[in-house]
């Protein structure tokens, strides 16, 4: 359920505290914040951070719009990056959502994909599979981030570190550049989760996607605790395996 939703300047604009002219989303849906919020990753359970990354014009704007307000708006301004807000309620828990949506300079470069990792919980690259060029993007964005997080492929931090790939503009196919193969292999590649969709026909398949990051976070969240503070018994075994182990070495 959406209490309200709100935009506000990204991390390499957010300094700027320039007059705020809103980029995209439907203007009497959205306000313009000029606070600075970035900061690393703080993940508390009611927290949630999701970077939508990906070369120019694959349709950034056009998923998380979609994604918020059910609405396909046909062109953005992309000046500068933002970041949307929005409270939701999964599994009887309240969300707090934030959405960085980067203008295309601010996904570019090693810098800029560390402060996004850094900041994010959870990663949606995408590309436009009518366009070879954005799937090379893609695919840079994706090995970035396994460098600047090397267990990004390894089973248990997949759980902890979700990244989806994501193909939009399907309904472009008859212009495809990008065959649905190649994206499902360079998910596989980067143990990232495969998705195809058009931000312009798919309202409910972009609504799932995003469904299925937050949940994907939230599962990884709980994972995170879990690893951080055993249970009770298993500590407990620990530490009488600690004390008793040890006595009978010395004897
Ligand atoms: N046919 C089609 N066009 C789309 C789709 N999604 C986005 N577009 C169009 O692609 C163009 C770019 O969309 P944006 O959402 O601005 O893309 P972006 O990645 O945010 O763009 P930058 O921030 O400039 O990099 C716009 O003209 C959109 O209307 C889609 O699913 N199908």
């Amino acid at each position: 359920m959406e209490d309200r939703m709100l935009v506000q300047q990204g991390p390499h604009s957010a300094g700027l505290q320039q007059a705020g002219s809103q980029q995209a989303g439907p203007q009497q849906a959205v306000t313009f914040s000029h606070q600075r919020n970035w900061t690393s990753s703080s993940f508390t359970m009611n927290d949630i951070k999701l970077a939508v990354l990906g070369g120019e014009g694959v349709g950034k704007s056009a998923l998380i719009v979609r994604f918020l307000t059910r609405r396909f708006i046909g062109e953005y301004a992309s000046l500068s990056e933002c970041i949307y807000r929005k409270r939701l309620t999964v599994d009887g828990r309240q969300l707090n959502l934030e959405l960085y949506d980067p203008c295309s300079q601010a996904c570019e470069g090693k810098s800029a994909v560390r402060d996004q990792v850094h900041w994010g919980d959870g990663f949606v690259v995408i590309y436009d599979i009518s366009d070879r060029s954005s799937f090379l993007a893609a695919k840079t964005i994706l090995h970035l981030m396994r460098e600047l997080h090397p267990g990004a492929g390894k089973r248990d931090v997949e759980a902890t570190w979700p990244v989806f790939l994501v193909g939009n503009k399907q309904d472009l196919c008859h212009m495809r550049e990008v065959r649905h193969e190649e994206g499902q292999r360079l998910a596989a590649d980067y143990r990232c989760t495969f998705f195809e969709l058009s931000a312009a026909e798919h309202c409910q398949e972009v609504a799932l996607m995003f469904s299925k990051m937050v949940q994907g976070v939230c599962s990884g969240s709980k994972a995170k605790e879990r690893r951080r503070r055993p249970s009770g018994s298993k500590s407990m075994a620990k530490l009488i395996n600690n004390v008793f182990g040890k006595r009978r070495k010395s004897v």
